[in-house]
């Protein structure tokens, strides 16, 4: 059967939070949802379906592939083109599979910011309504507290198992070094350590993905349409009345390169934090002054699009261990989050806050302000994710991530030019704010001290990255700079906020200026939480599709 190119709803991007979205529309039998996916449906990929293939897909066609700019307060490096889902299920397809959530003061900020509504009592029975909670038997050795989870919802999630006993080496060394033991990260309590909660349907051991757990079950419904392989360019418009601006549908390029479009009563852009603004921009929202250097008419001049953007920094660091464990090859991850009052001690908590006090560049007021009252709050700030792994010879390895969950410095992604399917500019400005870097090299020093506390000390060899020695802020400053990674955690470019506060969508999720265009997906997040990204975008999507339902 052809699709039909007519749709109450359009969505653009059959993605993380797109296809719950499609999905949770279509519930109501009378409206038509259409999702326009660039990519394909992924069936039959094992690089989507197998967990343990994480990172297979990257590079692949599945990925999108996005090329970033130079890292000017990072040695000027270049890292690999960023990836992003380009099938359907989107990111959710090809991430690391983690799903978890923040802290319920990240949330609140939501809210604090203008955004009625927005807070962790909404947001949370969100999440819970995407989840379908797997626990681990006794036998596995992994604590969790089955109200922190739902477990009637669509993603399955699960541990990994059993946990080896050296989990409960690290955990005691992180108690022994002022840290704390969650029973489970994911009830709104975002401090401590505990173990990992993943996508995963654990009865055949594969990725869910938000193609498996809202679309494939529901592809029968007559009124859920996806085409898959048509890359939306720009939304047409009906009328560009300045303030009220009225979308007909939109212009896409489908899989042999011929322009098309769907005509829609809703449009709704789902292509993601990459995405998303650069549709908006090519269809005349945007920063007036600059769509007017490449010869776009404004339709509505909102300087935030395609700015904000952020991301988790994360650099890894290795030791060692003085035995070769035994691991199952789905051994689970640990997951340690702290405040920055707890990785710093009391020794540098005076730099921090002459670090923080200085204005950063580039960031609102209101996300400032936002930021300062976590930090005051003694929220969450800085994450280590910790893996053990066994090569095939040789002693086992301990790996350390810390994250800075909450950076201060922001990017942006922008058009190059009026070509529907060029790649936008993406800058990440890492380190733009010497905050950050001070805070990821405290970060790492907070993880030599848990390894350098008993018992796991007794578990190292020695260090491999960096090399024994490099303890210093300065010198750690210099590894951080050579060697920071992404966390593929980015929000922002869509901004949900008051117009004034460089906002792009209103608390509806509408982009201001318009009166049937939305954003919905993690573009629009203005706080990172504290947490891969997933189980937010999942949290978030279910509870705009209440807003729309209403
Ligand atoms: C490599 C990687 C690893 C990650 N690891 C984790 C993890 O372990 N745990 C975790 O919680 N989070 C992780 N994340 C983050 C998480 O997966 C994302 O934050 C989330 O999936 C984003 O959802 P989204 O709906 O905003 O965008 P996406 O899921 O990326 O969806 C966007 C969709 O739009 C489509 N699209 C884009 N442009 C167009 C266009 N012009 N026309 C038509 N379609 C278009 C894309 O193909 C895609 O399907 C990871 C992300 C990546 C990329």
């Amino acid at each position: 059967a052809t699709a039909p190119t007519t749709a109450d709803y359009l969505i653009v991007g059959g993605g993380t939070a797109g296809l719950v979205l499609a999905n949770r529309l279509s519930e109501d039998k009378g409206v038509s949802v259409l999702v326009l996916e660039g990519g394909g449906d992924g069936l039959g990929n094992v690089n989507i379906s197998d967990f343990r293939l994480v990172g297979a897909a990257w590079g692949t066609d599945i990925d999108w592939q996005f090329p970033t700019q130079p890292l000017a307060y990072a040695n000027n490096r270049t890292l690999t083109p960023g990836p992003r889902g380009k099938v359907l299920g989107g990111s959710s397809a090809i991430n690391g599979d983690v799903f978890d959530r923040g802290d319920s003061r990240e949330y609140d900020e939501w809210e604090a910011l203008g955004n009625t509504g927005w807070n962790f009592k909404s947001i949370f029975p969100a999440g819970l309504k995407s989840e379908k909670f797997y626990p681990p038997a006794p036998s596995d050795n992994i604590q969790y507290v089955l109200s922190h989870h739902g477990t009637t919802g669509n993603v399955a999630t699960s541990y990994s198992r059993p946990s080896p006993p050296i989990h409960d080496v690290i955990m005691s060394s992180v108690v022994n070094a002022g840290g704390f033991k969650s029973p489970d990260l994911e009830g709104g309590n975002a401090t401590g350590i505990a173990h990992v909660t993943n996508a995963r349907l654990p009865s055949n051991d594969t990725r869910s993905t938000s193609a498996t757990a809202y679309y494939f079950p529901y592809s029968y419904r007559p009124n859920f349409k996806v085409i898959l392989h048509a890359t939306a360019t720009r939304i047409l418009w009906r009328s560009t009345a300045q303030g009220n601006a009225v979308a007909s549908g939109v212009e896409y390029v489908d899989q042999s390169g011929v322009t098309r479009s769907a005509n829609a009563k809703t449009v709704i852009l789902s292509a993601g934090t990459w995405g998303s603004p650069p549709i908006l921009e090519r269809s005349g929202v945007g920063n007036a002054k600059f769509l007017a250097s490449l010869g776009i008419k404004s339709v509505v001049d909102l300087p935030g699009v395609g700015e904000n953007l952020s991301e988790q920094t994360l650099v890894p660091l290795q030791w060692q261990l003085n035995s070769s464990l035994p691991l199952t090859d789905v051994t689970p991850f640990l997951l340690n989050v702290e405040s920055i009052q707890t990785v710093v001690g009391s020794n540098n908590i005076t730099t921090v806050k002459s670090l923080l006090n200085a204005k950063p560049p580039g960031l609102s007021d209101a996300l400032y302000n936002a930021h300062k009252r976590l930090f005051n709050d003694k929220a969450t700030w800085v994450e280590d994710y910790i893996a053990v792994s066994t090569p095939a010879e040789g002693p086992s390895v301990l790996v350390m991530y810390p994250v800075n969950l909450h950076p201060l410095s922001r990017g942006s992604v922008h058009i190059v030019s009026t070509n529907g399917t060029q790649y936008p500019k993406i800058q990440y400005n890492f380190f733009q704010n010497p905050f950050d870097l001070y805070l990821m090299a405290a970060g790492a020093q907070r993880a030599q001290k848990i390894v350098s506390t008993p018992p796991l000390s007794d578990w190292i060899a020695g260090p491999i990255a960096p090399a024994a020695g490099v303890t210093s802020i300065e010198a750690l400053k210099d590894y951080i700079r050579a060697n920071v990674g992404y966390t593929n955690h980015i929000i922002g470019t869509a901004l949900m906020a008051p117009r004034k506060d460089g906002g792009v969508v209103d608390p509806n999720l509408k982009v201001y200026g318009t009166k049937n265009v939305y954003v919905v997906d993690a573009s629009v997040i203005p706080i990172e939480p504290a947490a891969h990204l997933q189980g937010t975008v999942y949290a978030f999507a279910e509870r705009a599709a209440e807003l729309f339902k209403r």
